[in-house]
């Protein structure tokens, strides 16, 4: 056989190989590849092997794989964006295809405006198989895998629950020691997953591969979902708030939603997909889908004990490379906005001891935080909230003494807030909680009153 090599341009197809899942080892594999070139090996792996798994819950196991293996194939499709997508090993019907078309589409919206790419049309699931009898309920038991990303908003919605009384595993994928740190902090049971992207696609990356952002939250949930079969649980809870349903309006181009698969249509789709052909009792929905970021912040100021341990700066979660030092880096979107969100619910001195420097004291910043203002600039590609949440807060924090007179603050007292309308100057109307979300009914009866609150 010839000497195969990554050549972005001139590659055809994109294949799913083929998954598997030994349950003796509980290591699944994700395989995939371009036209006849070599296969590229994703793994998972599941702590807690051997797994024994009755008949009903091995078919809906196969079928959570195979979800996964379609979801987890983003990483790679990206690489060369083929027109044809083939799937080898198995058939899906027209509602998976459909859903892999609009999370390639979407959850790539990012990737594609910034590499020039279009991406609409080309994106082409292969629906080979007749529509698939809705799936039977798996026999999983009352159980919440949830999320935990070591930053504030999963450990909102983990402390939440842990008021109302529900059993929870707290469950992470990859190898970060402050993800792990915060988990082990919260004293509940924990779950970590392993994942190992094909080692390939790093060698195409240097190969000029194309490159950019996956909807990496569908990936963590597809995994979640396949975790959650396999060990016999029926809940996935995930913390992705109301606002990352927004994306950043760009001119000429419109909305580019880098949070996608954080947002709520992915989310209804995921958890109709997963009832519908996964198992009939399998629960996944975001405890904070009915709070705006704001919200979520206030929630966070009310709990301390993570202060010297989490971190929403995503410079930490690198595969490779640096981390910054003191968990944050102070300088990226995330920093800005999770600072910024912060400090009209936090004694000003706790939120600089988390950060160790104020960020609104330093006129170099102005123009990050203008981002997130959408003022002269669009909202950052990063998970960060509505211009209309930092509007709000900013003007806040203007009509407080003891941040009015900070750097970033005063400037916005002197050139923005003058046009804004009086009633984008309060936070008091986004923090009221949205009744669109998917959390099970008596679990958001008892909520709502903390959520309110
Ligand atoms: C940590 C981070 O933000 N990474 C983004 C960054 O990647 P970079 O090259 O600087 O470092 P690595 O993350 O180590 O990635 C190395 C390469 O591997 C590719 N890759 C990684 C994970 C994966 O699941 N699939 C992959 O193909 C990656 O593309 C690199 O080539 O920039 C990349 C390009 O924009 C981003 O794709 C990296 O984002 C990670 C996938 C990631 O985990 N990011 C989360 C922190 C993140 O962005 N979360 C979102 C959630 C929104 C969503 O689900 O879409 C958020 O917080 O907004
Ligand atoms: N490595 C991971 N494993 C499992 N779930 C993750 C991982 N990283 C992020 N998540 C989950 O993805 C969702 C979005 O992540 P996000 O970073 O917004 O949340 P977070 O880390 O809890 O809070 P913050 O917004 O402050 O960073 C959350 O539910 C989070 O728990």
């Amino acid at each position: 056989m010839s000497q195969w090599v990554f050549d972005r341009d001139a590659i055809r197809a994109f294949r799913f190989v083929r998954c598997g899942f030994d349950a003796g080892s509980g290591v699944a594999q994700l395989v995939y590849g371009f036209d006849d070139g070599p296969e590229l090996v994703e793994t998972v792996t599941l702590p807690g092997a051997p797994f024994a798994l009755d008949a009903a819950r091995e078919a809906a196991a196969t079928q959570a794989l195979r979800l996964l293996h379609l979801v987890a194939g983003v990483s790679y499709y990206k690489a060369a964006v083929p027109g044809e997508i083939r799937i080898d090993g198995y058939a899906i019907d027209a509602a998976t295809a459909a859903l892999m078309d609009e999370l390639y589409l979407h959850g790539l919206g990012e990737f594609a405006y910034r590499n020039g790419l279009d991406l609409r049309g080309r994106v082409r699931f292969p629906a080979q198989a007749a529509a698939a009898a809705p799936a039977p309920e798996a026999g999983l038991q009352p159980h919440a895998l949830v999320a935990i990303g070591g930053g504030k908003d999963s450990l909102v919605s983990i402390e939440a629950l842990r008021a109302l009384d529900v059993a929870q595993t707290v469950t992470w994928i990859g190898g970060s020691q402050l993800i792990r740190a915060c988990a082990e902090r919260t004293g509940l049971p924990t779950l970590n997953i392993g994942r190992q992207l094909a080692a390939e696609l790093f060698d195409y990356n240097r190969a000029g591969a194309w490159n950019g952002h996956i909807p990496v939250t569908a990936v963590n949930s597809a995994i979640m979902a396949f975790a959650a079969v396999v060990g016999g649980v029926d809940q996935v809870v995930f913390s992705n708030e109301r606002s990352a349903s927004y994306g950043s309006l760009i001119e000429g181009t419109g909305e580019v939603n880098h949070q996608w698969s954080k947002g709520w249509a992915f989310e209804r789709a995921f958890a109709a997909h997963l009832r519908s052909h996964v198992a009939a009792d399998l629960r996944y929905y975001s405890l904070l889908r009915p709070l705006s970021e704001l919200a979520v912040a206030r929630q966070f100021a009310r709990i301390d004990q993570y202060d010297a341990h989490f971190s929403s700066c995503n410079r930490n979660f690198h595969l490779l490379g640096e981390r910054p030092v003191n968990r944050w880096c102070g300088v990226c979107p995330k920093c800005h906005f999770v600072f910024l969100a912060l400090a009209p619910f936090m004694p000003k001195p706790r939120l600089v001891g988390i950060f160790g420097r104020n960020l609104l004291d330093d006129a170099t910043q102005v123009p990050g935080f203008d981002a997130l203002l959408e003022y002269r600039d669009h909202k950052p590609f990063e998970c960060v909230g509505e211009g209309r949440e930092s509007r709000a807060a900013m003007a806040t924090l203007a009509a407080r003494p003891e941040w009015r007179e900070d750097a970033v603050v005063a400037r916005f007292a002197r050139e923005i807030a003058p046009q804004l309308e009086a009633g984008e100057k309060g936070v008091d109307a986004l923090l009221v909680p949205d009744e669109e979300h998917g959390i099970p009914a008596p679990r958001w009866e008892r909520l709502r009153a903390r959520f309110a609150d």
